[in-house]
């Protein structure tokens, strides 16, 4: 360990850990389900970590909570009912309270540290939580999702951490199940997909899985972000059978100064064209995806 730096590392990665120089600790915690922590870095602003692994920084988190969000919602004319599971920072909820047509927004987390915490270091992440049509649930998004009513959303986004540890079960097939069940015909689900660089075998799985679940499309899509492990990030993009769903192609635009709402600063990532070159993929990559 050098002395002012965090380093990243975790079997998850093995052989490279991505290093941010640390100014001060924040806060340290141990919540029911895993250790929190966040740090003032010199050069990405606050840093939230979960067991060791970086969930957030302030720098570059617009790239995250924008493109799986609007992913999802802009590839669906007039999204109604939203389900989040994870994404406990209130930065997925910031993004889908643009979306003026959504009329619930209901949140499932299951450490109320992470709310609380992020609500204290993070307001321009949690201020998603101030919108009025935000519903949070604390409690495991399994349990919950078998609860919901068939049918019931539009759109439900996965933002979970990695498969070791409180979320390790978001990435089974049991639960894409479940999530399939809750959405109407034509109905959309996003989920944080690893590293096309480091987890090409746990995208294997997911995608097999998701083509026997999701009877619409299927879609990986991918992004750049800076403090999340090889740079890079990617969404599975699936729906239900139904009405057709393009997700190469948003129908449902959102612009730059849709901050209505609660979201009170422009968007910082996210826009139509890097929306239609998510989904394109490199070669190593495609092959595995489209074979499955
Ligand atoms: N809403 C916070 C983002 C959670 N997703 C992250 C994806 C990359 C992982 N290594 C850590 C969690």
């Amino acid at each position: 360990v050098i002395p002012g730096w965090f380093s990243e590392i975790s079997p998850m990665w093995p052989g490279e850990a991505h290093s941010l120089k640390v100014e001060k600790i924040l806060f340290q915690g141990k919540s029911d389900y895993q250790n929190v922590m966040i740090f003032q870095s010199s050069t990405y602003g606050k840093v939230l970590v979960l067991d060791g692994v970086i969930q957030l920084t302030e720098r570059d988190e617009c790239a995250y909570q924008e493109m799986i969000t609007h992913l999802p919602l802009c590839s669906i004319p007039n999204p109604k009912k939203v389900l989040v599971i994870g994404g406990g920072d209130g930065g997925v909820l910031r993004e889908v309270s643009r979306h003026s047509s959504v009329e619930q927004i209901d949140i499932c987390e299951i450490d109320e540290m992470v709310v609380d915490v992020s609500k204290e270091f993070f307001p321009d992440v949690a201020v998603g939580y101030e919108d009025p049509r935000v519903n949070l649930h604390i409690g495991d998004g399994v349990a919950f999702l078998k609860a919901v009513p068939e049918g019931t959303y539009d759109a439900v986004i996965v933002d979970s951490s990695d498969p070791i540890g409180p979320a390790q079960e978001l990435f089974e097939k049991p639960f894409f199940e479940s999530v399939a069940k809750a959405l109407r015909p034509g109905g959309v689900v996003c989920t944080q997909a690893e590293s096309i660089w480091l987890h090409m075998h746990i995208i294997e799985d997911i995608v097999a899985n998701c083509r026997q679940i999701f009877k619409g499309s299927i879609n990986y899509a991918w992004t750049t972000v800076p403090t999340y492990p090889s740079g890079v990030i990617g969404f599975m993009l699936c729906s239900t059978e139904g009405p057709s769903v393009d997700f190469k192609h948003p129908v449902n635009p959102i612009d730059t100064d849709d901050s209505c709402c609660k979201s009170k600063r422009p968007l910082r990532f996210y826009n139509s064209e890097i929306h239609s070159a998510a989904f394109c993929l490199p070669s190593f990559a495609k092959k595995v995806i489209d074979s499955k």
